[in-house]
């Protein structure tokens, strides 16, 4: 099993957004991080719509349907009622649930799953009934007590979220210390039967160590790091670079 690539495209909408012109194009740079081996497409529409707005679910849908139908589409957001309603209209693979605040400027910590568990199971109920899978974000140092609320409320898998550890870039004790923190979550999680995914600020530096210590890891979600290196290489040569380092053979 190795591990998939998810690209993010959140970064990318929010330069296009810079301008009221429809470029760059998101349609044409999902294809081509599709056609160079990404597994699938992820967007964290969030309520003021600064970069991924509501309607270009429907245009990344209709790429993935039409032309990668063996893509996943990933949709990530805080579960109100208009998330819900916009994963019903648009059917992604998979919904990864995170509790964000609208006003965080990024994601920044996982669920607290004892406090939210009745929230989690109708959302989680919700998704499952319109055919997603449901991922759901979790801080690095999850208890076990606390991820059986998440496989108790129906969840197939759990999101790493990796924000500590992509920000000791420069400091590797640190960095090791961390992911030897989010191994000994993740290996919670599998004990259980939960999936494992990660995400956030990873990078072609960071993320071989990170598969060393989690090699089970299902599926990296990966956006601005991808994007910053898609200035340098292309979004083509990027993509492999970075399924490179989730250990993929290019
Ligand atoms: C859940 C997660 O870590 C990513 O979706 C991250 O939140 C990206 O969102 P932004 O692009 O809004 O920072
Ligand atoms: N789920 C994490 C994600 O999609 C991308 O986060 P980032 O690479 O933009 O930090």
């Amino acid at each position: 099993m190795s591990v998939s690539l998810s690209v993010n495209v959140n970064a990318i909408a929010m330069l296009r957004n810079r301008r009221d012109l429809p470029w760059p194009d998101l349609r044409a740079l999902g294809r081509i991080a599709l056609e160079a081996g990404a597994a699938g497409l992820t967007v964290h529409p969030r309520p003021d719509q600064r970069h991924i707005r509501f309607s270009d679910l429907p245009v990344l849908r209709a790429l993935i349907d039409d032309e990668f139908p063996h893509a996943e589409f990933n949709i990530e957001g805080y579960p109100s009622d208009d998330f819900i309603e916009l994963c019903r209209i648009n059917q992604p693979e998979q919904v990864t649930l995170v509790p964000d605040d609208p006003r965080q400027a990024t994601s920044d910590h996982g669920w607290d799953f004892l406090a939210n568990r009745a929230l989690l199971k109708d959302t989680v109920g919700r998704l499952k009934a319109d055919g997603a899978r449901v991922s759901l974000f979790a801080d690095g140092d999850t208890s076990l007590e606390a991820l059986e609320v998440a496989r108790e409320v129906g969840a197939e898998r759990i999101e790493l979220y990796t924000g500590p550890y992509g920000g000791c870039y420069d400091d590797a004790d640190r960095a090791k210390r961390i992911a030897e923190a989010l191994g000994q979550t993740a290996e919670r999680a599998r004990s259980l039967g939960l999936g494992v995914n990660a995400g956030h600020d990873l990078t072609v530096e960071n993320l071989p160590m990170l598969v060393k210590r989690i090699p089970f890891i299902e599926e990296v979600s990966i956006g601005h790091g991808l994007t910053a290196d898609a200035l340098i290489y292309g979004m083509a040569e990027t993509v492999r670079r970075f399924r490179r380092a989730c250990g993929q053979t290019v």
